[in-house]
């Protein structure tokens, strides 16, 4: 089955070639077609060219676009969908003045989550996690990464992963799953963190390697969390069991996270609100991908990571979500290039570059998605009728996106 896409006011992200991720001042271009035409065969893109060829080819079926916009679907590299209720009275508590430190230190925080979780069936758990994925795909998103760490242990985790394994089985865009064990210290084990560490490593990862639910391993590496010695240790079980690291990482405090884990070479370091300039030399050695969270710094007020000095320092740059419970409970990627543009001080082809080619590299996908490229997915978004493709990012809060293609279908949930 074809379908061919007629006047495109202008597809975006074109790219025959994608290699590598792109870095400083690649950033700023955004290869595109005005008055485009787009040929899809079953799921994946066949061909493009201008409408002013006048040789378009054949299809099944044919849309005139009518001069609306076409672009990939968003990437996000960095999520949390898979939690179970919510933590609505932690975002009171910080109307009212608490950090999120202090509620994390009242057991409130990843901890709060992971009791509800433990109390939430399998079935629940996944119910409320299918609702939260056609959410941000109606929003947009056409690949995506979901992390366990909300279930702290060995039953409650593999729950985490089983849900994301069935949402893998039903959804077919691209997920990545990533075992996020080691996300915070359990009660039951204050004053014992080296036995938890021990504990993720040693009994539950191999039974998540054993059955085959992880992509990638990850940690949270900071101060009350892990340390870089259980940081190192994690990363090190996951390469024993093929698994490359994601980490979380320079969230509040830089102390050697980013360095260790440029010098592992990670997959990506997620996060990097807080950066020195020890944590750019390293990683500029390394191919690690740097990841911005500008949705979880807009929620937390926190700072944002310094997107300008890392596409300065030729870091390779991607922007995700961080939908959580607790730090970001929202997976909108339009407002996360919005944020990017007005608060990271990058223009709009940078942060869509950052949030579709840049993130599939950093989920591993480029090959599939990420850009409008023959073979691979047909996994893009058509945009209502707007003046430039710069309006997605000016128009913040505004639902711009008209259909959203999903695997060579228009997505409807
Ligand atoms: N920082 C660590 N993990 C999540 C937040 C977890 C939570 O508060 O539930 C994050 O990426 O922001
Ligand atoms: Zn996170």
């Amino acid at each position: 089955m074809t379908t061919l896409f007629t006047h495109i006011k202008s597809l975006l992200q074109t790219r025959e070639e994608t290699e590598k991720p792109l870095i400083g001042e690649e950033l700023r271009d955004l290869p595109h077609i005005d008055n485009a035409w787009l040929l899809i065969e079953d799921d994946k893109i066949k061909g493009y060219g201008v409408m002013e060829d006048d040789n378009l080819p054949t299809a099944d079926k044919i849309m005139n676009l009518e001069g609306r916009y076409i672009l990939p679907t968003w990437v996000d590299s960095h999520t949390h969908i898979v939690y179970a209720g919510n933590r609505e009275q932690e975002f009171v508590d910080r109307i009212k003045g608490l950090t999120y430190e202090e509620i994390a230190n009242r057991g409130g925080g990843i901890v709060n989550s992971a009791k509800t979780l433990g109390d939430t069936s399998f079935e629940d758990l996944y119910a409320q996690s299918e609702e939260r994925l056609k959410e941000v795909i109606k929003l947009g998103t056409g690949a995506v990464e979901i992390k366990s760490g909300y279930g702290l242990t060995k039953e409650a985790e593999l729950k985490m992963l089983r849900v994301i394994q069935k949402l893998k089985e039903n959804y077919k865009i691209p997920i990545k799953s990533t075992f996020l064990g080691a996300h915070a210290i359990p009660k039951e084990y204050k004053g014992k963190e080296k036995a938890y560490v021990k504990m993720v490593i040693e009994d539950i990862l191999p039974a998540v390697a054993e059955e085959k639910l992880a992509d990638y391993i990850d940690v949270f590496c900071e101060k009350g969390y892990f340390d870089l010695e259980d940081t190192e240790n994690m990363i090190e079980a996951g390469k024993k069991f093929g698994l490359k690291s994601k980490i979380h990482v320079n969230q509040f405090n830089s102390f050697g996270g980013i360095q260790l884990a440029a010098e592992k070479n990670v997959l990506s370091v997620d996060h990097l609100e807080e950066m020195k300039f020890e944590d750019y030399k390293s990683l500029k050695k390394s191919e690690t991908i740097a990841v911005a969270l500008p949705s979880c710094s807009f929620y937390l007020g926190i700072p944002y990571s310094p997107a300008r000095e890392i596409i300065k320092n030729d870091i390779p740059f991607a922007l995700a979500s961080d939908f959580n419970p607790g730090s970001t409970p929202s997976g909108n990627m339009n407002f996360v290039i919005s944020l990017a543009c007005i608060k990271m001080k990058i223009t709009p082809e940078e942060a869509i570059n950052a949030a579709t080619l840049n993130a599939a590299f950093a989920m591993e996908l480029q090959d599939e998605v990420g850009s409008i490229t023959t073979g691979k997915k047909a996994n893009f978004i058509i945009t209502d009728r707007i003046p430039s493709f710069g309006f997605l990012p000016y128009a913040f809060g505004t639902n711009s996106i008209d259909e959203v293609w999903i695997n060579g279908k228009k997505f409807e949930s």
